[in-house]
């Protein structure tokens, strides 16, 4: 059974356009210009057990709505959706237990207490008993480098130290499949290392499967085995880094390979 199964997976969302001025927001009230956009457009997509996949796009391209869905966060607009054998919608325990997801644009640690803290309170969510508890922590936090940070409220640390405790309770509970949506945006070059020799460590040592979304062509090239890069909702392009390096024309970098994919189907 494959980590990730979709066929034909949709999403539209539904809102409402705010028109400018004070009389047309009052008209608003009355008229609402309902309108939709269609995030996911019918994507097809199997991801086998183990591997690291980048979901790659422009802003706007769907990556996130599509990682919400797989995560179960969002609920499909149409279409099948598989992850790890379960309905992501239906958020059941034995489902979350298996999978993470880090956003690195929002944190999943409580703002005024230390990780830690945090931490103790995944223990019990998860259930974990102490002795496993105690060896991840430590496992982690020395992998991670953050021994000496785990007992500072998360508000006084920095966008890197937070980004590396994001990523230690994200795993705590030793999850099978990993969303990890722009873990280095805004991390200089030596966190970001870090986070991909990390990331790289957790694919090797334990077989986790890793699906990444980022800007960066430099993680992708680190990690991805393979790469699936989606515009308007839609991959135009699935294969590995050298069948992309092999649309490089002109001495093209990976950035300008990206970006004539982008623009050529738009
Ligand atoms: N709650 C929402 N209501 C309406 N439209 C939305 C909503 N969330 C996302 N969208 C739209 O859906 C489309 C896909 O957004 P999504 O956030 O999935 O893109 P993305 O590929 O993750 O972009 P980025 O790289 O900028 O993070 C965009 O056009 C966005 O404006």
């Amino acid at each position: 059974m494959p980590a990730i199964q979709t066929e034909a997976l949709t999403k539209s969302y539904r809102y409402t356009e705010q028109r400018p001025g004070l009389s047309a927001a009052v008209r608003g009230l009355f008229r609402p210009d309902r309108r939709e956009r269609l995030a996911v457009d019918a994507l097809d997509l199997t991801v086998p057990r183990g591997q690291v996949i980048g979901l790659l796009g422009p802003n706007g391209a769907g990556k996130t709505t599509t990682i919400k869905m797989l995560c179960g966060l969002l609920r499909p607009t149409a279409g099948e959706l598989e992850v790890l054998g379960h309905r992501p919608s239906k958020r059941g325990y034995d489902f979350l237990s298996r999978i993470s997801v880090v956003f690195g644009q929002k944190s999943m640690l409580w703002w005024d207490v230390s990780t830690y803290d945090s931490l103790l309170i995944h223990k019990e969510m998860y259930a974990l008993a102490k002795p496993r508890f105690d060896q991840t922590v430590e496992d982690l936090s020395n992998r991670l480098q953050i021994q000496d940070i785990l007992n500072i409220a998360v508000r006084k640390l920095s966008l890197g130290q937070r980004m590396r405790c994001e990523l230690m309770l994200a795993l705590l509970h030793g999850p099978e499949l990993l969303f990890a949506d722009e873990p280095t945006v805004g991390l200089d070059v030596v966190a970001k290392l870090t986070v991909r020799t990390f990331l790289a460590e957790l694919n090797r040592d334990l077989g986790t499967t890793i699906v990444l979304t980022s800007h960066d062509m430099n993680d992708v090239a680190a990690l991805c085995e393979r790469i699936v890069v989606i515009n308007h909702g839609r991959p135009v392009f699935d294969g590995d880094l050298p069948a992309l390096r092999a649309r490089s024309h002109d001495g093209d970098d990976l950035d300008q390979v990206m970006s004539k994919l982008f623009t050529a189907q738009a």
